[in-house]
C-alpha cells in the first residue's frame, strides 16, 4: 500500500489562504468528534473585523446580503475540467488518463486517478515524479480512517447481512475489483506505473488504495451548481446536519467561485458547527453507504433498495436480462411518502410476464455482425432491441406498456406478490434467530480485540432496527394493495377460469 502523510487541521487556514481561498472572520477549522469540521470561532465579536478578515461587508452586499462564509476560487475546484488542465502539464498524470479511455473522462474516473496519481507522487518514490499543485497538498488533509463500508472489516461487513446495505456494498466491491485490474491492464505498460505501482519487487499500489481513494471521491464529493460532481476544499471539511440544523449551503456565485454560505434566517453563533445537508431525503442505508455515519436524531430508514433477479425456472430468464441491461436497475424501492410505503420497480415486471401473455424474443439476422434480440409485445409492438453490444428499451417503461392491458391488475398483482415475497425474506434475515445472533456479536471500541468496532455495530444495529420497521409498514401496505387487486374484476375473473379449468380436469 502506498504510503500517505498528513498534515493537521490547524495548518489548513494557512494553506487556504496561501491559495486565494477567502474566509469570514469568525469561521474555523476544528477537530470534532465526528472528525474535522467548520466551526464559528468562540471568540468572534461582531462588526470586528481585523486584517485578516476576507470576506467584507461589501462582498456580502454584493452577494444580495446572503453570509458568505468561505470563498473557493473556480480554479481550485477539483472537476473533471480541472485535471485534465493539470494533466496538460503533467505528463505523469496524462499518461494514466489516455491509458484509460473513457473512465478518465468521467467526472470520477478522472478526480480517482488525479487523487492516487497525486498520492503517488508526495509517497517514497524511486524516483521524483509528477507535477505538484496546491491539491497535492491539499490531499494530506483528508483524514484516511474513512467509515465508509467498503473499507469497514470482513467481520463487520458480514453483520450487514439481510439489510439493503449487504447487495450494495458487494457489488460496489466487487466494482472496485474490476476497475483496479482494468487500471492495472491499462497502465503496466507505462514505465512509471510499472515501477511505482505493479512491479512485484518496486511497486508498492495495492487494491486498499484505490478503495480509499474511491472512499475519499464519495464521501466528500459535491454535486456543485453548474459544476457538476467536484471537490471542494474547506467546502468539503463541512459536516452532515438534516432539516432545520442545517447551518449552510453550498453554490456558485456570478464569478464561479464555489461559495458556502449562511442559509436564509440562520446566525453564527459562537462555538457551534457550520453544517451543511448532504441530502436529508436519503435513506439511512444510502446515508452508510456515501458517508458512514446515521444521524441520531433521525430515527426511520426513509428508503431502501433491495436486488431482484429473475426466477431462475423463467425460460426467457437470459433474453430478459440482457434487455434489462441498460434499461432498468435489477432491484427495487421502497420508501415512505406521504406517511405511506410506496414500492417502485420496472424491472419486477420482468419477471411477471411472459410467452403465453404476450412477450417474445425474436432473433434477427444482421448483415454483419452477430445475430440481434427484437423484444416483442403481442408478436406486433416491438418495445426493444438487443445486440451485442447494447440494449435499448423503446418504450419508457414495461410497466407502461402492461397497464394499457385489460389483464393490467393481473400483471401487477403477480408484480405486487413478488415484492411481498421479496420483503418477507429480508424481514426474515432481520428478525427471529439472525436477531438473536446479532445481538450476541461481540465488538470493542477500535475493534482490536473482536474485529468490531463499537461504533460499526452500533450503526448496524440501528439500521437493522430502521429497515425492520421500513419492512413491516412495506408489508402493512402490501396486503391491502393485494386484498383491492384481488377484488378487481380482471382478477376475479381469472382466478374462476383457473378453477373452471381445475375443475374439469378433476
Ligand atoms: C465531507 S467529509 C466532512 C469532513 C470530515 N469530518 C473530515 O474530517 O474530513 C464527510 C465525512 O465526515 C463525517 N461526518 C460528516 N457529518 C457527520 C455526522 N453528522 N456524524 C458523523 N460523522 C459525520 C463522515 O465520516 C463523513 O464521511
Amino acid at each position: 500500500m502506498l504510503e500517505r502523510s498528513q498534515l493537521p487541521i490547524e495548518a489548513l487556514p494557512a494553506w487556504a489562504h496561501l491559495n486565494g481561498i477567502k474566509f469570514h472572520d469568525s469561521i474555523g477549522f476544528e477537530k470534532l468528534a465526528n472528525g474535522s469540521g467548520i466551526v464559528t470561532k468562540v471568540d468572534r465579536k461582531e462588526d470586528d473585523h481585523d486584517d485578516n478578515s476576507e470576506i467584507r461587508k461589501n462582498d456580502q452586499e454584493q452577494t444580495n446580503n446572503v453570509e458568505v462564509l468561505i470563498s473557493v476560487p473556480s480554479d481550485m475546484v477539483l472537476s473533471l475540467d480541472l485535471v485534465h488542465d493539470f494533466a496538460k502539464s503533467d505528463s505523469y498524470l496524462r499518461e494514466v488518463l489516455e491509458a484509460l479511455g473513457d473512465f478518465g473522462r468521467t467526472a470520477r474516473g478522472a478526480i480517482l486517478i488525479f487523487l492516487l496519481c497525486h498520492i503517488t507522487y508526495e509517497s517514497d518514490t524511486h524516483t521524483k515524479i509528477g507535477v505538484t499543485n496546491p491539491w497535492s497538498e491539499y490531499i494530506k488533509f483528508i483524514p484516511s480512517d474513512i467509515p465508509l463500508p467498503t473499507l469497514w472489516t470482513e467481520v463487520e461487513r458480514v453483520l450487514l447481512y439481510g439489510t439493503s446495505l449487504k447487495d450494495a456494498v458487494d457489488f460496489k466491491l466487487s466494482a472496485l475489483e474490476s476497475e483496479f485490474d482494468r487500471l492495472q491492464d491499462a497502465t503496466q505498460s507505462i514505465s512509471w506505473c510499472n515501477r511505482e505501482w505493479w512491479d512485484e519487487e518496486t511497486g508498492r499500489l495495492s487494491f486498499e488504495d484505490w478503495n480509499m481513494v474511491d472512499a475519499m471521491y464519495r464521501s466528500r464529493a459535491l454535486d456543485l451548481p453548474g459544476s457538476g460532481h467536484v471537490m471542494v476544499p474547506c467546502v468539503d471539511m463541512a459536516n452532515h446536519a438534516s432539516g432545520e440544523e442545517t447551518v449552510a449551503l453550498y453554490e456558485t456565485d456570478e464569478d464561479r467561485n464555489a461559495v458556502l454560505q449562511l442559509r436564509l434566517g440562520k446566525k453564527l453563533r459562537p462555538g457551534e458547527e457550520v453544517t451543511i445537508t448532504y441530502g436529508d431525503e436519503k435513506g439511512a442505508s444510502e446515508m452508510i453507504f456515501s458517508y458512514g455515519f446515521l444521524e441520531s436524531s433521525v430515527n426511520s430508514a426513509r428508503q431502501l433498495f433491495l436486488a431482484l433477479d429473475i426466477p431462475d425456472d423463467d425460460p426467457l430468464k437470459q433474453a430478459k436480462k440482457m434487455i434489462c441491461a441498460n434499461n432498468t436497475a435489477p432491484g427495487l424501492r421502497l420508501a415512505v411518502e406521504e406517511g405511506k410505503t410506496k414500492w417502485e420497480s420496472d424491472f419486477i415486471y420482468w419477471a411477471c410476464v411472459n410467452e403465453e401473455d404476450g412477450l417474445s424474443f425474436e432473433l434477427m439476422q444482421t448483415h454483419e455482425g452477430p445475430p440481434e434480440l427484437k423484444v416483442l409485445w403481442k408478436d406486433e409492438e416491438e418495445i426493444g432491441h438487443v445486440s451485442d453490444k447494447t440494449s435499448t428499451m423503446k418504450a419508457k417503461s414495461l410497466r407502461g406498456i402492461l397497464s394499457r392491458e385489460p389483464q393490467w391488475e393481473i400483471f401487477h398483482l403477480r408484480a405486487v406478490v413478488l415484492v411481498q415475497q421479496c420483503l418477507q425474506s429480508h424481514l426474515a434475515m432481520l428478525g427471529g434467530e439472525m436477531e438473536q445472533e446479532f445481538a450476541n456479536v461481540e465488538h470493542d471500541a477500535d475493534g482490536s480485540q473482536t474485529g468490531v468496532r463499537s461504533y460499526i455495530y452500533d450503526m448496524i444495529r440501528q439500521l437493522r432496527i430502521q429497515e425492520t420497521e421500513l419492512l413491516k409498514r412495506g408489508l402493512e401496505d402490501l396486503s391491502s394493495e393485494i386484498e383491492d387487486l384481488m377484488s378487481s374484476e380482471p382478477v376475479r375473473r381469472y382466478l374462476e377460469q383457473q378453477e373452471q379449468v381445475e375443475e374439469d380436469f378433476s
